[in-house]
């Protein structure tokens, strides 16, 4: 069975990777999310292992000291990291995996599985990101400040990512991200099929 792909939505806080993920899960794509785990607090609403599994400090320690996740960073005072095992599996039952994560984590993705398809959110505008963050009414005013600077740290990277998508309106960035995945799927499967054709006839030589 082939792997499925490993997807990265990376992008600075508020620009809507969350929003476009709800989106594409109401479409009811293939599409596998996986769960990070977290030592930031719970927003309200927020669930238990459907928006993350929440942790302690010391949990999340115990967490990278077993080697359980694929990757973490700190990000503005809190722990984020990807649990391994779910990722693993999903993968190599020939599932497609999304995560979405900020830059530093999707980073080290990118080196244990450069063959993944890193995608970049980014907004119309930094005004525009602003209002996003501001908007959804979560953080206070020291906490949207830092995640503003950090933002502005995060686009300087954009050019390790083999994708940009402007989040000006829900329904075409997820159209657009629709399109990519597929776009990698057709790739992947022309370049099997080449490979098992030079195969075949190296066997036959
Ligand atoms: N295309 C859009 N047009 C207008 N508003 C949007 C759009 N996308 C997202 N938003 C709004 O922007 C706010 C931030 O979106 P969201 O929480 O999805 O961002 P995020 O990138 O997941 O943030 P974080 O990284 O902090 O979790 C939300 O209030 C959301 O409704
Ligand atoms: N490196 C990782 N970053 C992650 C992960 N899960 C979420 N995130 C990113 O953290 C920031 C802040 O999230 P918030 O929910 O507190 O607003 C945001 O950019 C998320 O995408 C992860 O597992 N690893």
């Amino acid at each position: 069975m082939n792997r499925g792909l490993l997807i990265v939505l990376s992008g600075p806080s508020g620009v809507g990777k969350g929003t476009v993920c709800a989106q594409l899960r109401q479409k009811k794509t293939d599409l596998i999310y996986s769960v990070s785990a977290t030592t930031r607090a719970p927003r309200q609403g927020e669930v238990e292992g459907i928006n993350y599994f929440f942790k302690s400090r010391e949990q999340f320690q115990d967490m990278i000291a077993r080697d359980a996740l694929l990757e973490y960073a700190e990000y503005v005072g809190n722990y984020y990291g990807t649990p391994r095992d779910f990722v693993e599996r999903m993968l190599d039952s020939g599932k497609d995996v999304i995560l979405e994560i900020e830059v530093q984590g999707a980073l080290k993705v990118k080196e244990k599985f450069p063959e993944g398809v890193f995608i970049f959110l980014l907004p119309p505008s930094l005004d525009i990101l602003k209002q996003r963050i501001t908007g959804r009414g979560t953080e206070n005013s020291d906490v949207i400040d830092n995640r503003m600077s950090v933002a502005v740290e995060e686009m300087n990277l954009i050019r390790y990512y083999d994708y940009a998508v402007v989040n000006d309106e829900i329904e075409s960035a997820c159209h657009r991200i629709q399109s990519i995945i597929t776009a990698e799927h057709c790739r992947k499967e022309r370049f099997l099929a080449g490979f098992d054709a030079f195969k075949a006839t190296t066997e036959k030589a």
